[in-house]
């Protein structure tokens, strides 16, 4: 569907493990939020993240952590619809919540360049691009995928014109080059089980979560 008045901003959807947040996470949300000029950045922890082991925190203290990291962030939101699903967290269920939540309403779905290279293994995954947009971001080291399933797939749907993001409801690919911090969540479960101080990479609020409930150590 095409808009040809639009009056309300796209709102970007960062789906992830969060286990925990960090400002690499943060800082995508924030770059995204402002460079596109999205209404908010929904950050949405997956209950039962699908392609993974299970997550080493469980769902209610990630959404705490969550919720810490971004008190007093503007532009930035904690949306828990996960949570209150049972079975793999799909995405394409995620979306189709969303969608009938919002069903004028530019969705962008943010993806890292190496999830989007695995698109192909979600549930699904051809149904995700007819419920929302994808904004895709590079991250240190990734490169835009060269099999021919992803190069026809943006082919077919990758704009170079920012604007069709909030024409269109759905349908385009984006891909967007941000300065991506070298943090990752495995790095700073990694570095807490040696003893060792995470401090500076995530917010401190999460930090005061980790150390209380003793997570990761
Ligand atoms: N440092 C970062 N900069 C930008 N995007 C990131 C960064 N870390 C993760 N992401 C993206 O955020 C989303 C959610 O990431 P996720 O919760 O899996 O974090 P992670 O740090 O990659 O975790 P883990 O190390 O446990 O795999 C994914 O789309 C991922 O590509
Ligand atoms: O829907 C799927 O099949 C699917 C497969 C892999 C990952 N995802 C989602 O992608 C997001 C990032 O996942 P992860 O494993 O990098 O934390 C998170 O929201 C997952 O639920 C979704």
């Amino acid at each position: 569907m095409i808009l040809e008045n639009p009056t309300e901003k796209a709102i970007g959807i960062l789906g992830g493990t969060f286990d925990p947040i960090h400002h690499g996470h943060l800082r995508l949300a924030i770059e995204l939020y402002e460079r596109l000029d999205l209404a908010e950045v929904r950050l949405i922890p997956a209950a039962y993240p699908p392609h993974r082991s299970f997550p080493f925190a469980n769902a209610q203290l990630r959404l705490q952590m969550l919720q810490a990291a971004i008190i007093g962030t503007p532009g930035l939101v904690v949306d828990d619809r996960e949570l209150h699903r049972l079975g793999p967290s799909y995405m394409v269920d995620t979306l189709s919540s969303l969608r009938e939540e919002y069903p004028y309403r530019s969705l962008c779905l943010i993806l890292g360049m190496d999830a989007f290279s695995n698109l192909p293994q979600w549930y699904q995954w051809q149904r995700l691009i007819t419920l929302a947009h994808l904004l895709v971001v590079h991250r240190l080291g990734t490169q835009i995928p060269a099999f021919s399933t992803m190069q026809d797939f943006l082919s077919e749907h990758q704009t170079n014109c920012s604007d069709t993001l909030k024409k269109q409801l759905t349908g385009c690919i984006w891909i967007e080059e941000i300065p991506v911090l070298n943090i990752s969540s495995t790095q700073i479960r990694h570095l807490i089980a040696a003893g060792k101080n995470p401090r500076y990479l995530l917010p401190a609020a999460v930090l005061n979560i980790i150390n209380t409930h003793q997570l990761y150590s």
